[in-house]
């Protein structure tokens, strides 16, 4: 039976543009061939429109996104561009928007790839990154701006049903995963009210997944682990802020960020989910035609996945092995990688 996936794509800003067209090459021709149509809408969103028209994202393209199987994403933020207008007003709004609960973010060594470990040993696991709640929600003020006396304060919020559903959600990833372990990351020790909620809520759910051996580390003995011994984490549950800084140090323990995929994900699929590096527009290098696709290729895997199409998704994902592994030193550019990406899934 032929299929026909809607996707919505959001390019972006910097090498958002650059990486997203790669992405969509790979996309292409490892869906040539099958009776699976893409048909992709592409939605101007980011600087550009901020500085012609002033807005982030509108409410009506809001609910055209929500018609889509899924979203494809590139980055968002430019130097020119008060800093939070885009990352707030766009991207946190798209997550909060669309109940992106589980911010999924993998990370795996994949042979021939140099890491700044000296023994790195096998590295697989992956971060479930709550993605709708913590200190991201904007609850926050500030009194007396720019004088001494300024107070400013950004409150995390965590709530019952917030914490108890994407813990759910990596307890039975974990339960699906071989080794079958879950590691949940907070700061219990100082942040007690967050904590004791996250602590709880995962000794609770625990009891329904008996087979999954849990433990715990405080956020700041975890950024060790992560260098001396990553090879302990399988399945990570942490907060929004936690989880987005142990994301970049697990992307540079396993290659750099230009490897690092990520999918915001609604499980309970009342909105689409959506794919993006874990990486941000890079100014310093836009336009260059320099910056590493395999994030993108890599979370389109992740998109395909997500609709049930693994088969293509694990085609793309043995593709970027199989593409690192004879990388070496070589520097390629953007285009060359996408190329040869797209010409390893088509065969
Ligand atoms: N999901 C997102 O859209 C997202 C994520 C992070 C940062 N941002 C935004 O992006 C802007 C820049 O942020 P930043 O500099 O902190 O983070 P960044 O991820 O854009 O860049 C950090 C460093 O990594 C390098 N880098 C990033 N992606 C790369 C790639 N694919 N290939 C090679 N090198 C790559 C950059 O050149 C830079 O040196 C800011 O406006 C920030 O808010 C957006
Ligand atoms: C740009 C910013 C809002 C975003 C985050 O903090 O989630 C980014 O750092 C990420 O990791 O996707
Ligand atoms: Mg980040």
């Amino acid at each position: 039976m032929s299929r026909s996936l809607n996707l919505a794509v959001i390019p972006g800003d910097g090498i958002g543009t650059e990486v997203v067209t790669e992405g969509l090459k790979v996309l292409d021709a490892v869906l040539t061939g099958t009776d699976v149509k893409v048909g992709s809408t592409t939605y101007d969103l980011g600087a550009r429109r901020w500085h012609a028209t002033g807005e982030t994202l509108p409410d009506s393209v809001l609910e055209e996104l929500r018609g889509h199987n899924a979203i494809l994403l590139g980055a968002v933020g430019d130097p020119d561009v008060p800093s939070g207008v885009l990352e707030r007003g766009l991207l946190l709004r798209l997550r909060f928007e669309l109940d992106h609960y589980v911010n999924l973010r993998p990370s795996r060594l994949f042979p021939g790839v140099t890491t700044p470990l000296a023994n790195p040993g096998e590295i697989d696991f992956v971060v479930v990154r709550e993605g709708t709640e913590g200190p991201y929600v904007g609850n926050g003020g500030a009194l007396r701006v720019g004088t001494p006396h300024e107070v400013a304060n950004e409150v995390s919020v965590n709530t019952a049903f917030g914490v108890e559903r994407v813990v759910r959600d990596a307890f039975a990833r974990a339960q699906a995963r071989p080794r079958r372990k879950l590691t949940y990351v907070h700061k219990h020790n100082v942040l007690v009210h967050a904590g004791h909620l996250w602590r709880r809520t995962v000794e609770r759910v625990g009891q329904e997944f008996p087979e999954v051996a849990v433990d715990y580390l405080h956020v700041d003995a975890a950024t060790i682990f992560f260098v001396t011994d990553p090879g302990r984490f399988d399945v990570i549950v942490t907060d929004n802020l936690f989880g987005d800084i142990l994301t970049d140090l697990a992307a540079a323990i396993t290659g750099g960020i230009g490897l690092a995929a990520s999918g915001n994900v609604n499980p309970d699929r009342t909105a689409p989910s959506m794919f993006e590096p874990v990486h941000g527009s890079a100014p310093d290098i836009a336009g260059q035609g320099v910056a590493d696709p395999t994030a993108t290729v890599l979370s389109v895997s992740l998109l395909l996945d997500h609709l049930g199409l693994t088969e293509q998704a694990a085609r793309i994902t043995d593709a970027v092995a199989a593409d690192l592994g004879e990388r070496g030193t070589s520097t390629r550019r953007t285009a060359d990688i996408g190329d040869a990406l797209a010409a390893r899934v088509t065969a």
